[in-house]
């Protein structure tokens, strides 16, 4: 059979991605930064949206959850698959947001500045006349609105109710499985605008899309309640700076917290600016590493897509037959009676085959009983909306 797949593959690693992830890589996988024209890529925050994909890159894993980095759309047109890591880092990300919350009710920041900048004896005695600049309310008894209750925010929405606080949510795209998993105690709205008109502190655990940038603008900002605490840990364009700075001025929003920062957010009054400390955890970087290796392995080796965020999800587990074929293609119609009648063309028999498709996309994987030559890739790849043909 003509196999695509080169024996050796070549993994470029971009940031760090925890070992704990890399020693799961076969030995014929080379997992380096520094990898010439590479078969997949492994990612965290790094921006490719200018990267030039080469010929070979077959697949991107994210190690992480948010994919606003990489060009999803020029990736499927090249028929690369993209991964990401869903969970893997949520528990991180809840934590630093109940520091977060802590941080924006109490000026704990500025005390600390406050001691490190004393000078003199008689601390002990100043502290206490000192200490009223830095307080600040409790959490229990709060309102908390949580936007986005995917993997952290209905963690994050258990962590308020734990907390003592009555805890509202806004997901209009809820999943099953999140919904299954969120606490029942959280009141879950369907206008972002009943959230903002009654929380006290908001967090936002939405991605970072066309759709969603400035989702925290002047018309949410308008309705808030006076004396809001915004934290944002999900991406930095989700709120509309300038719209923010209208509202903390007019002593709507009485604090920020944000893990993007920016020149513009580095220049906000009450502001605190994290540097994107969110999964940075060791767990958090190991849960990523080895869910997108495992990811990386299984595609490379077998064609097996999980947690794509372009192509569809599909599994045939390891091929039995004497070959396997995939194939990446647009959903459009007949693209599998094109590809079959390939096959039978040259009489090749169909063992097993699998096609499902997601939005603009499909994918193909068919087993086979019949040797095939390298011929037949061309005629596949010839055939109207493919995008790439693999054999295994
Ligand atoms: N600061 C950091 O280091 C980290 C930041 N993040 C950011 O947080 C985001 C969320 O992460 P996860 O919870 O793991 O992702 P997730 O995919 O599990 O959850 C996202 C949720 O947002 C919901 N959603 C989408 N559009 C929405 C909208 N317009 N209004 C309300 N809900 C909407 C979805 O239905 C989904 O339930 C990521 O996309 C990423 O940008 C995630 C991990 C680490
Ligand atoms: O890998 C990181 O540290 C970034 C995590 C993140 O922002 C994400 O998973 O969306």
């Amino acid at each position: 059979m003509a196999k695509d797949e080169r024996r050796v593959y070549k993994i470029k690693t971009m940031n760090n991605i925890s070992k704990e992830g890399l020693k799961l890589l076969p030995a014929n996988f080379i997992a380096s930064p520094d990898v010439e024209d590479p078969d997949a890529i492994l990612v965290r925050s790094a921006d490719l949206h200018d990267f030039e994909f080469g010929p070979n890159v077959r697949f991107v894993g994210r190690a992480g959850a948010g994919v606003n980095n990489i060009p999803i759309d020029r990736c499927s047109e090249k028929g690369i698959v993209v991964t990401k890591a869903p969970g893997a880092n949520a528990n991180g990300v809840k934590e630093l947001v109940l520091l977060a919350l802590l941080l924006s009710s109490r000026d704990v920041l500025g005390g600390i500045d406050w001691v490190r900048n004393y000078k003199g004896d008689a601390i002990g005695k100043d502290v206490e006349a000192a200490k009223k600049r830095f307080a600040g309310p409790e959490l229990m008894g709060k309102t908390l609105g949580v936007v986005g209750l995917g993997a952290t925010g209905r963690r994050v929405a258990k962590m308020g109710i734990d907390m003592g606080m009555n805890v509202m949510g806004f997901d209009p795209f809820l999943s099953i499985g999140n919904a299954l998993n969120l606490d029942t105690r959280v009141n879950v709205v369907e206008d972002p605008k009943a959230l903002f008109n009654k929380a006290d502190y908001i967090t936002l655990h939405i991605p970072y899309t066309a759709d969603t940038k400035n989702f925290v603008g002047a018309e949410l900002l308008s309705i808030a309640k006076p004396g809001l605490r915004l934290i944002n840990i999900a991406r930095g364009g989700l709120v509309d700076v300038k719209a923010l700075k209208k509202f903390m001025d007019a002593g709507v929003v009485v604090n920020y917290v944000v893990d993007f920062p920016d020149p513009e957010t580095m220049r906000l009054p009450h502001t605190i600016n994290i540097p994107h400390l969110g999964a940075s955890t060791p767990e958090s970087e190991e849960n990523s590493a080895i869910m997108v290796v495992r990811q990386l392995v299984d595609y490379l080796d077998h064609g097996n897509i999980r947690h794509s965020v372009n192509f569809p999800d599909s599994n045939m587990g390891i091929c039995n037959s004497m070959g396997r074929l995939t194939v990446n293609h647009r959903n459009i119609p007949n693209m599998l009676g094109q590809i079959t009648k390939v096959l039978a063309d040259e009489e090749i028999n169909i063992a097993n085959l699998l096609n499902r498709h997601r939005v603009d996309w499909a994918y193909t994987m068919i087993d086979i009983d019949s040797p095939v030559h390298e011929g037949l890739r061309e005629k596949i790849l010839n055939i109207d909306g493919v995008v790439r043909v693999r054999f295994f």
